[in-house]
């Protein structure tokens, strides 16, 4: 299969304008229909991105914080008098933007590598300006590493379904929830990325993505995309899995995550679990594609992961008198309905996720 991956945009980067940093986001909120992107230099626009999901996914909106970090960097410098109140009001906005979502780790994992980075920088006695330019090169540095990742977890999944594919003596058919893609990361992608080295591989005959309601990462992002990079895709309905499982063209389920506990529970967009639960119904594998990064060894187990209620707006747009509506963005697979998760490191049973995290 001839994939055309440089169809695909990045989906957040840096530049210069002057001297000036910008953060450059694909405005997500108009795909399928237009490619806008958002270009700031303003941390709040950054933390208006992540809440409103004009950038979303795990490892993009970690990548985010710390841009947004480091643009706060830039304007402090010029604002503060002293390093003191520089770090002060620093570490004021970087609490700022790790509360802008609940539940991917990796927002506070990429903020936390943030105020490190100015931590160290300041700690030597490096003046503010100075700081802001090592936030600069650590958000460069964020990005190709997320991509580095990636590509490695596409390869470690790629290998895991070559197995199956052999076995079934012709290429698969792929289910898969949100949008685990290029969009949801800086580049490549963690459960899109497995589909790309594997279907560059011959190996993948067709992905059938999930619309993925409320706010349908699948039908707007993931068909979208796959379609850009010469994938074979069908878009179903989120109700349409089981009977596309029962007809038997269903050969691997692979999804990304957004917090991983210690124990190898998995949270991810809502509707994760259902698919976990039939998939284990219809002895399907069941993988998590992520990287290191978004598992959270302080949060023992899924009961502990914090999962965002969104706005009941995004389900009933209109509101009905004496209609109370739910909009849990999230929910949590427990491990034992997780056949393997994939990281850029390799993939694990998520029982053992802790010790390999660890490593
Ligand atoms: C590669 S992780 C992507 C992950 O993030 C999505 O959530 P959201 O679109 O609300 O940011 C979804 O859970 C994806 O699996």
């Amino acid at each position: 299969m001839t994939l055309h991956l440089d169809n695909l945009p990045r989906t957040i980067y840096v530049e210069r304008e002057g001297n000036k940093p910008l953060v450059v986001m694909i405005d997500q909120r108009a795909l399928p229909g237009e490619l806008l992107w958002l270009r700031t230099d303003d941390w709040r626009a950054v933390v208006d991105a992540v809440k409103t999901l004009a950038v979303r996914g795990a490892p993009a909106i970690g990548i985010a914080g710390a841009a947004a970090v480091m643009l706060a960097a830039f304007s402090l410098a010029e604002e503060c008098s002293s390093a003191a109140l520089f770090a002060a009001r620093l570490r004021k906005v970087a609490a700022s933007v790790a509360e802008a979502r609940p539940t991917a780790v990796n927002l506070v994992w990429g903020v936390r590598r943030a105020t490190q980075t100015a931590a160290r920088a300041l700690g030597a006695g490096r003046s503010t300006h100075e700081c802001a330019e090592a936030l600069y090169g650590l958000t460069e540095a964020l990005i190709a590493e997320d991509e580095a990742a990636n590509r490695a977890i596409g390869a470690h999944g790629a290998a895991l379904l070559r197995a199956r594919a052999a076995a079934a003596g012709r290429p698969l058919g792929l289910l898969t929830h949100c949008n685990a893609g290029s969009l949801a990361t800086a580049f490549y992608g963690t459960a899109l990325g497995v589909v790309y080295a594997a279907a560059e591989e011959g190996l993948v005959a067709r992905v059938y993505a999930d619309e993925t309601r409320p706010v349908g990462q699948g039908a707007r992002l993931t068909v979208w995309e796959l379609a850009q990079a010469g994938v074979p895709t069908t878009l179903i309905c989120d109700n349409m899995a089981a009977t596309m499982m029962a007809a038997g063209l269903i050969d691997a389920v692979v999804v990304g995550a957004d917090r991983i506990a210690a124990n190898g529970d998995a949270a991810n967009k809502i509707g994760t679990l259902g698919v976990a639960v039939l998939a284990r119904h219809f002895g399907i594998p069941f993988y998590v594609a992520a990287p290191v990064s978004t598992v959270d060894l302080d949060t023992p187990d899924g009961t502990a992961i914090p999962i965002e209620e969104r706005d009941a707006s995004e389900v009933l747009p209109a509101p009905l008198s004496g209609v109370s509506v739910r909009n849990p963005a999230f929910d949590v697979t427990p491990a034992e309905l997780i056949t393997a998760v994939v990281t850029e490191r390799g993939a694990v049973s998520p029982a053992d996720i802790g010790s390999f995290a660890k490593e």
